[in-house]
């Protein structure tokens, strides 16, 4: 970290002990312009950050802290196609994949954007032929389920958009996801299906993934019990960047979508990654979904950091980790069908910024990223928001509601927008001692007895939380969101100074799995040089094995 980062940081910290004089309502009360001042729209999206604990102050130090960080001209490196992944030797181009003005990308001297044009065709083709029926079964069946057997960034990204855009869905057709190498899992997914109806998308940027090659492996031999093993070919496409392992798989080429290195996992459903959904809603929507992302790549490539939507959620990400060291972040759709959102962004934060050293190889000398975690309100209303409210950990939340639903009837979505209005207001203003005593004599006790309760039924309030409104969950709001949050990541790691874009820290588990496998299966023996839990676990586990 820089000296100028430092200082931009001490001053942020002097801006917070200042600000801790006065409370949010405090700062409603004081500035009747306050959502005006700290709120930001693009196209038909808003997000409102009045209800963090930011003054004027605070938000021209926080973009001196991105100025300091460098933060313009390492976006500009990766649009650029610089290798600024520098513990892989790569490039960081997903911003590629939705640039639909087809303008220059270049990586390693080359416009890559002919090829990525050229395979968003081939997808776009094998998604229609696929829904319109021209393509079919080995049995001359139409397809109408579609498996995507991945995991990580070839499963959340593709699942979270599937169930998002469920009313984009073309009729007769349905997707369905397996990533766990749990057994349960595909055996659930495979209940009920046809398999001369059945298409399997398998989805490995390495093509060595084991869970995803050990459920591609069941899968095969479902469709060859079935239905013969010369019908395997024609119920299986594959997305991948290891051609060699693709045709080892036994998928034909023509069968087979590619994408590049410089195409991170978690940020790979732009490309053909997508292509499960690709078929579930068509290539004009996902189009569109593209087009959503593009926009918003546009806004953070042009808008001056103030007004810049992303700039501005990873600066106030990085407020309420390092400056205020909340340790959570939750993401509380007020969408059922953004469900999957928190997981996806789970692998997309988590995995980026969840780093202990610098870009130079050092320990970082502050805080990296927070733990994401969140579910659909109003459930969680009735689960964990106890916590939220009252609990002594203060998360930040990212409430998301739509204006209009894609349903008919207006009394739910009403009930859902109150909701989420009033959780954000709670955790806001919260409830004085006295309040809650006085509501509760109100109500008709006696005021010893209101006393004793009263402090049962205070609320602290000052927690910050920060919402995005949009008109609907149309498949181009759906690619805004996604960028926005991929972009503050991008932010975050800038001014932390650490790559976003390896994740080294899945290894280790993947090796000792590898180790452990055949002691797993073994009869035993075999645990010399095991640590004590380790060897008494496997004892253990022969005993308890049916
Ligand atoms: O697409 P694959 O090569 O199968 O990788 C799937 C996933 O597994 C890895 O372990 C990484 O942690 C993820 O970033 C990646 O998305």
């Amino acid at each position: 970290m820089t000296d100028a980062v430092t200082r931009a940081f001490e001053a942020l910290e002097a801006n917070r002990r200042a600000m801790m004089v006065m409370s949010l309502p405090e700062l409603f009360g004081e500035d009747p312009r306050r959502f005006e001042r700290f709120s930001l729209k693009l196209g038909p999206l808003l997000m409102d950050f009045s209800k963090t604990r930011v003054a004027t102050s605070t938000m021209r130090l926080l973009v001196d802290l991105a100025k300091a960080a460098g933060v313009e001209e390492k976006r500009d490196a990766m649009f650029a196609g610089e290798r600024i992944n520098v513990t892989e030797n790569r490039a960081v181009l997903h911003v590629a994949l939705r640039n639909l003005s087809g303008a220059p990308m270049m990586c390693d001297g080359r416009d890559v954007m002919p090829e990525v044009a050229a395979e968003r065709e081939r997808c776009f083709a094998f998604a229609e032929a696929v829904r319109t029926g021209a393509l079919r079964g080995a049995t001359g069946k139409r397809f109408t389920t579609i498996v995507n057997i991945g995991i990580g960034g070839s499963d959340l990204g593709p699942a979270m958009a599937a169930e998002a855009l469920s009313p984009y869905i073309r009729r007769g057709l349905s997707v369905r996801f397996v990533s766990n190498v749990d057994g349960a899992h595909i055996a659930d997914t495979l209940r009920g299906l046809d398999p001369a109806r059945t298409l399997f998308v398998v989805v490995s940027k390495t093509f060595t993934t084991v869970e995803t090659m050990t459920n591609a492996q069941t899968a095969r031999n479902w469709v060859a019990q079935a239905l013969g093993e010369d019908a395997v070919g024609a119920h299986f496409a594959a997305v991948s960047t290891n051609l060699a392992a693709v045709n080892a798989f036994g998928i034909a080429e023509a069968a087979m979508f590619r994408f590049w290195d410089w195409v991170g996992g978690r940020y790979s459903v732009w490309s053909a990654v997508g292509l499960s959904l690709m078929i579930a809603v068509g290539p004009r929507h996902f189009t569109a979904f593209l087009a959503g992302a593009e926009r918003v790549d546009q806004h953070f490539r042009t808008a001056p950091l103030k007004r810049n939507m992303p700039v501005i959620m990873g600066l106030l990400g990085l407020w309420h980790r390092n400056v205020w060291s909340y340790a959570s972040h939750a993401v509380l759709p007020y969408d059922q069908r953004l469900a999957r959102l928190p997981a996806h962004l789970q692998q997309l934060d988590m995995e980026s910024l969840g780093k202990g050293v610098t870009m130079e190889g050092k320990a970082v000398t502050r805080p990296t990223g927070p733990i994401i975690w969140g579910e659909p309100g109003t459930n969680g209303q009735h689960a964990f928001f106890q916590l939220l409210h009252q609990g002594t950990e203060i998360v930040p939340c990212d409430f998301l509601v739509a204006a209009s639903p894609h349903e008919r009837g207006r009394r739910h979505h009403d009930l859902l927008i109150a909701n989420c209005l009033a959780q954000s207001k709670a955790m806001m203003k919260g409830r004085s001692f006295e309040e809650a005593r006085d509501q509760l004599i109100a109500r008709g006790m006696s005021r010893a007895e209101a006393e004793r309760l009263a402090p049962h039924r205070v609320f602290p309030g000052d927690r910050p939380s920060t919402t995005f409104l949009y008109r609907k969950l149309d498949p181009a709001t759906l690619g805004m969101i996604v960028a926005l949050y991929e972009h503050k990541v991008f932010v975050m790691a800038a001014v932390l100074g650490i790559n976003a874009f390896d994740q080294w820290g899945v290894e280790l588990g993947k090796e000792l799995a590898t180790v452990l496998e055949p002691l797993v299966a073994g009869p035993g023996g075999a645990e010399e040089g095991l640590d004590s839990s380790t060897a008494g676990l496997l004892a253990q586990l022969r005993k308890l094995r049916v």
